[in-house]
């Protein structure tokens, strides 16, 4: 049994309800237990050349799993539920672009891996404060391996996020 860490991020369609019904998949998914769900925060699209205000705004927040999959069929998991929401993978989709579905596999009981498909924790987890405030709320003490306390990651991430 592992622990689990997943953030969601949605900008497109009806984003209250694609997160209701993917999080509703994820619990209902063989193998996997709903432990906790954060609050949902607004934030404005971060694109590759920064914070992008013409772009919709994004929905995200956290859950936390206890699951029996193992990480790589867990991330396949995650995948099956993106696709299954419209998300854009086309070779031509612009990279951070807006999209209706994002499913990150943050954290995995602290395991550091770096395999072709799935690099853990995730690399960019770190600096994200969308990311780290809403697991702050549900696992205050939590830790990202190699970086240190998401207590005092977020601290120093400077993207904004608000409260719903
Ligand atoms: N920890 C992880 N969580 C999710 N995907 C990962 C992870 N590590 C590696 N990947 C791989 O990254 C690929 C691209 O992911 P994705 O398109 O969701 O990136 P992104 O959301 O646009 O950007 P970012 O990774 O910065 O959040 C996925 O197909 C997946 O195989
Ligand atoms: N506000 C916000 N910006 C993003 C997000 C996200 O979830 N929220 N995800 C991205 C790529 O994963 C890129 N930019």
């Amino acid at each position: 049994m592992s622990r689990a860490v997943v953030a969601y991020g949605a900008n497109l369609g009806d984003r209250e309800a694609t997160i209701d019904r993917a999080v509703r998949e994820l619990a209902d998914t063989p193998g996997v237990r709903l432990v906790a769900v954060s609050p949902v925060y607004e934030s404005a699209a971060i694109k590759l050349d920064g914070v992008d205000h013409e772009a919709p705004g994004y929905l995200n927040g956290v859950v936390v799993l206890e699951v029996e999959l193992a990480p790589l069929v867990l991330l396949e998991r995650l995948l099956e539920i993106e696709a299954a929401h419209g998300r854009d993978r086309s070779p031509d989709a612009e990279r951070w672009g807006d999209r209706t579905l994002d499913l990150d596999l943050i954290d995995v009981d602290g395991l550091q891996v770096d395999d072709e498909r799935l690099t853990l924790p995730h690399p960019r987890a770190w600096q994200r404060a969308f990311v780290l405030q809403p697991w702050l709320d549900v696992e205050p003490d939590a830790v990202l391996a190699g970086r240190g306390p998401i207590a005092v990651l977020r601290a120093q991430a400077d993207d904004e996020v608000v409260r719903r």
